[in-house]
C-alpha cells in the first residue's frame, strides 16, 4: 500500500510552498516531516488530506490516483494541533462521529459503533471519561480524543500536524511514546509534522527534512543525524559547531589543526566543517594536530555536561558534550587548558562564485 508522491509543486502568488517534492511512503511507516516555519510541511499534509491541491505532480496509493478522490473519499485520519472537537458532543459522540456520518450502506450498526468506540476509548486510555464534554478535559486528553476520532474510520493513512504542539514538555514526551506504540499495534501508516526535531528523531522510521518547499534529506533518524547531506541539515538537526576551513596545499585546516592528507575537496579553496558536540576529543596527544583551547563554562544537564571551550587561534567558542561523570576524572574546571580535535566531522567545499549563497560543490566525512 505504497503512497507515492511524485514531483509535487504548489505555488502561491509570492512563494513556492512545495517545489518538486517526491517521496515514497511504505505501508506501516512512521514518517516525520521536519523543517523550519514556512518550509512546506503543512502544505504537503493538506494535499494528502485533500484540503489543498498541487499545481503539478501526482500522488498515488497502490497505483491509484489519490488526488482524484475527494477529502471524504480518501480514507485518511487527521489530527491538527488545534483540531477542535465538537464542543456540544461528548467524548463518545466525538469518537463515533466519523462512523455515524457515513453513507447508509457503509455505516455500521449502532451496536457495532458502540463496540468500536469502546475499543478506541480503551486504546487511548479514556474509558472513564466517555461521558465528558471537551471543555472538561485537559489538553493531552483532548488530543487523545482527537486521535481516537481519527482512528475510528480505520484510516489507510494517519496525518498528524503538530498534534502535541500546544502541550507542555512532560505530557508531550509521554504522548509521543504512546503514539509510537499505538502506531505499531495498529499497523498504521503515519505522516507526522513537527517543528521539534527531537520528537522526530525519537518517533520516526524516516525523517524528511524540508527547507523552502524542497526536501533536503530523507533518511532514518540515526543516518540523518550522523550523516547530514547538506549544511542546512547539519544546522537544523541536532546541535553542531561550524568551522570555516582553509586549503593548505593537499590538506584542509583551521588554526593548529588540519585534516589528514587524502581528504577530499579537489579544486576548492574554502570549506566549512560541521562537528557535533560529542565529536570533539579534549585530550589530544602533543604529537597530533590539535587546537589549544581553554574551558570557559560547564553546564551540568543531568547525565551530560555541556562545555563551552574557547579556541583563540581560530577565534571561536565551541560546544562540547561529555558524560558528567567524566568531569572530575578529566579535571574539567573553567580555565583548564585543553588540546582539542574532532573525532568526526562532515565538511562541504564551497564554490567561490560571487553569489550571495555559496554553492556546495563537494561533501566529505572524516572519522577517526
Ligand atoms: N493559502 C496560502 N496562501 C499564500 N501563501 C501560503 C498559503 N498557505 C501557505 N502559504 C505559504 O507557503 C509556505 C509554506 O507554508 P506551510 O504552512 O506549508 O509551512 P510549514 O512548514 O507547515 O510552516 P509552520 O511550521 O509554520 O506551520 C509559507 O511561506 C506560507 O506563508
Amino acid at each position: 500500500m505504497t503512497l507515492a508522491l511524485k514531483r509535487l509543486s504548489r505555488h502561491f502568488p509570492d512563494i513556492a510552498a512545495l517545489d518538486d517534492v517526491s517521496l515514497d511512503i511504505a505501508p506501516g511507516e512512521f514518517i516525520a516531516l521536519v523543517g523550519p516555519s514556512g518550509s512546506g510541511k503543512t502544505t504537503l499534509l493538506r494535499i494528502l488530506a485533500g484540503l489543498d491541491y498541487p499545481d503539478e505532480g501526482s500522488v498515488t496509493l497502490n497505483g491509484d490516483d489519490f488526488l482524484a478522490a475527494t477529502a471524504r473519499e480518501r480514507n485518511v485520519g487527521l489530527v491538527f494541533q488545534h483540531y477542535a472537537l465538537f464542543r456540544h458532543l461528548t467524548v463518545r459522540e466525538n469518537v463515533a462521529f466519523g462512523l455515524r456520518v457515513r453513507p447508509r450502506r457503509r455505516r455500521p450498526s449502532r451496536d457495532q459503533i458502540r463496540a468500536r468506540v469502546d475499543e478506541l476509548l480503551k486504546r487511548v486510555q479514556l474509558v472513564e471519561l466517555g461521558g465528558r464534554y471537551p471543555s472538561q478535559l485537559s489538553g493531552g486528553q483532548r488530543q487523545r480524543v482527537a486521535l481516537a476520532r481519527a482512528l475510528a474510520v480505520e484510516p489507510d493513512v494517519l496525518l498528524l500536524d503538530e498534534p502535541f504542539g500546544a502541550l507542555d514538555a512532560q505530557v508531550r514526551t509521554a504522548l509521543r511514546r504512546w503514539l509510537r506504540e499505538l502506531h505499531e499495534e495498529l499497523e498504521l501508516t503515519t505522516v507526522f509534522v513537527t517543528h521539534d526535531q527531537e520528537e522526530a528523531l525519537e518517533l520516526a522510521d524516516r525523517i524528511v527534512v524540508m527547507n523552502k518547499g524542497r526536501i533536503e534529506q530523507v533518511g532514518r533518524p540515526h543516518d540523518v543525524y550522523q550523516d547530514p547531506a547538506t549544511p542546512f541539515v547539519c544546522e537544523f538537526i541536532g546541535r553542531t559547531n561550524r568551522i570555516p576551513l582553509q586549503r593548505r596545499g593537499t590538506t584542509w585546516g583551521a588554526g593548529g589543526w588540519s585534516l589528514p592528507a587524502g581528504a577530499s575537496g579537489g579544486r576548492f579553496q574554502s570549506a566549512v566543517a560541521y562537528i557535533r558536540p560529542e565529536h570533539l576529543s579534549l585530550s589530544v596527544p602533543d604529537d597530533e594536530p590539535a587546537w589549544n583551547a581553554r574551558l570557559r563554562h560547564v553546564y551540568l544537564a543531568g547525565s551530560i555536561a555541556h562545555l563551552d571551550i574557547h579556541i583563540a587561534e581560530i577565534n571561536q567558542t565551541l560546544e562540547v558534550d561529555v558524560a558528567s561523570e567524566d568531569l572530575a576524572r578529566l579535571s574539567l574546571v573553567p580555565g583548564t587548558a585543553l588540546r582539542v580535535a574532532p573525532t568526526r566531522l562532515v565538511a562541504f567545499a564551497l564554490d567561490e562564485t560571487p553569489a550571495a549563497q555559496p554553492l556546495v560543490s563537494e561533501r566529505w566525512v572524516m572519522q577517526r
